[in-house]
């Protein structure tokens, strides 16, 4: 596959660091440099039996880097991952010949989950261009996408590694120059060890704030379950729409969907009426991809620990995008992964969304509901399925009750309950009622207020 970039550099993009895509341009073996505005890559994806969907993610990877586009795709045969020559003699022969004999290549993707260091060098040496592996690819669209201080410490968090390998092999290769580990002078601890130092210190700092934070949003949950708002977390494939749904449902102008993979990195809370006028809570989450690096599936699983303290899950699908069934796959092994309660993984809603890019398109699971989030088509239906499972799910009833209207009770109900109609009955000083409420708070309504 052959991918080629062309026009300014992207506007998140931040200084060199190890893995950092812009040392292409920076301080790349010897045929990048020199040649900063016209980056071409060659991507490479190995012949497993998923041949053709690896190289759709991929595809859609490289798209998602700035204005790169897909040219060529190469599947390629490979040995054992671990192997540090990835290739065989043959094959990397063959690939050393086209590089090298295309001077418009100036960088490498290969489409497999981890490279080690001494692969990557040893790769580079024969190709002399950088070669980037997935991980290090997914890894810097996070962190061009990581707008809030949580998402920029997780992604702080996941890049340690990459940091720590590279200046292990930068330290060995001083080392065997210089004979030796070397120690800095009076402080007793080598060069190395002073640098291991500073990286476990480093951790240390990012996993304490991350644990504040989390301590933060873990009592904001709480709150919104004390207010007892439903909570509906909304799933699925990274750029399936999501957001743009949660905007739709909302009506939430601050909510600003993008065509890119991973566009949102945390997940976020947004309220939106349901027919009956309970107020529910979206929580708009991170896309899945299949085979997300391990690491960042680490950082990131946190995240989606929310998803387990909601009510129900929302599973949005793009009908429109041709693997759309081994994506709904990747989904559903990543949600059976977070060891969710069977109850939310059975009464998962299914909604197929970008039905307005599938003319006629209708659903083949009987329970899935077609929709277009962008045009907002099918989303009253939409909205009636929720109502009905939500108040299932979270033992909520219709009632009617018969209050004074002198006493507390009604504002007690307004605050407490949904309120969704009032009929006054004058002569008896009361009203009517009709409320939405949990079967918690019906009991502590009658123990406030008995008889
Ligand atoms: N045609 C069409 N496009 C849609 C629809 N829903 C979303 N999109 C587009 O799909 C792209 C991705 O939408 P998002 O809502 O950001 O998708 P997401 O699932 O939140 O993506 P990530 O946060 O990156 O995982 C945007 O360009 C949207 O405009 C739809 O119903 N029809
Ligand atoms: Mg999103």
């Amino acid at each position: 596959m052959w991918c080629c970039r062309r026009g300014p550099p992207h506007k998140h993009r931040q200084p060199s660091r190890p893995g950092d895509l812009a040392r292409v341009h920076q301080a790349g073996p010897d045929r990048a440099r020199g040649r900063p505005h016209r980056d071409t890559s060659l991507t490479l994806s190995p012949s497993l039996p998923k041949a053709e969907w690896q190289v759709a993610e991929a595809k859609a990877l490289v798209h998602t880097l700035d204005n790169w586009s897909v040219v060529e795709t190469m599947v390629v045969p490979t040995k054992t991952p671990d192997r540090k020559l990835i290739f065989g003699k043959g094959t990397l022969e063959h690939l050393t010949e086209r590089i090298r004999g295309s001077p418009e290549i100036t960088a490498v993707f290969l489409n497999v989950e981890r490279m080690g260091t001494p692969t990557k060098k040893e790769l580079e040496a024969a190709w002399g261009v950088q070669v980037f592996d997935r991980f290090t690819v997914v890894l810097h669209i996070f962190r061009c996408n990581a707008r809030t201080k949580e998402a920029r410490l997780q992604v702080a968090l996941a890049e340690l590694p990459l940091l720590r390998s590279s200046l292990r092999n930068d330290t060995a290769s001083l080392d065997g120059r210089a004979g030796g580990s070397r120690y800095i002078m009076g402080s007793g601890e080598s060069f190395v060890q002073v640098q291991q130092r500073l990286f476990k210190e480093k951790e240390m700092k990012i996993r304490k704030a991350l644990e504040r934070l989390r301590k933060k949003r873990h009592l904001l949950g709480t709150q919104r379950r004390r207010r007892e708002f439903p909570v509906i977390s909304v799933v699925g494939y990274t750029n399936c729409g999501k957001t743009t749904l949660v905007k739709a449902l909302t009506g939430d102008a601050a909510i600003q969907p993008r065509d890119q993979l991973f566009a949102t990195l945390d997940v976020t809370a947004h309220a939106g009426l349901l027919p009956c006028h309970m107020t529910v809570i979206y929580m708009d989450t991170i896309g899945f991809l299949s085979q997300l690096p391990h690491g960042l599936i680490e950082s990131f699983s946190a995240t989606l620990q929310d998803v387990a303290h909601s009510d129900l899950i929302v599973h949005v699908r793009d009908v429109s995008h041709p693997e759309t069934e081994l994506q709904k796959a990747s989904v559903l092994s990543t949600l059976r992964g977070l060891r969710l309660p069977a109850r939310l993984l059975d009464s998962v809603v299914e909604v197929h969304n970008k039905a307005d890019r599938v003319p006629g398109y209708s659903p083949a699971e009987p329970h899935a509901l077609a929709v277009s989030a962008l045009l907002g088509q099918g989303l009253e239906e939409l909205k009636a399925r929720l109502e009905d499972v939500v108040l299932r799910a979270t033992g909520r009833r219709v009632l009617t009750l018969r209050v004074r209207l002198a006493g507390p009770q009604l504002s007690w109900l307004h605050r407490e309950a949904t309120v969704q109609d009032v009929e006054v009955l004058p002569e008896a000083g009361a009203a009517d009622v009709k409320v939405i409420m949990s079967s918690s708070a019906y009991g502590k309504f009658r123990k406030l207020f008995p008889g």
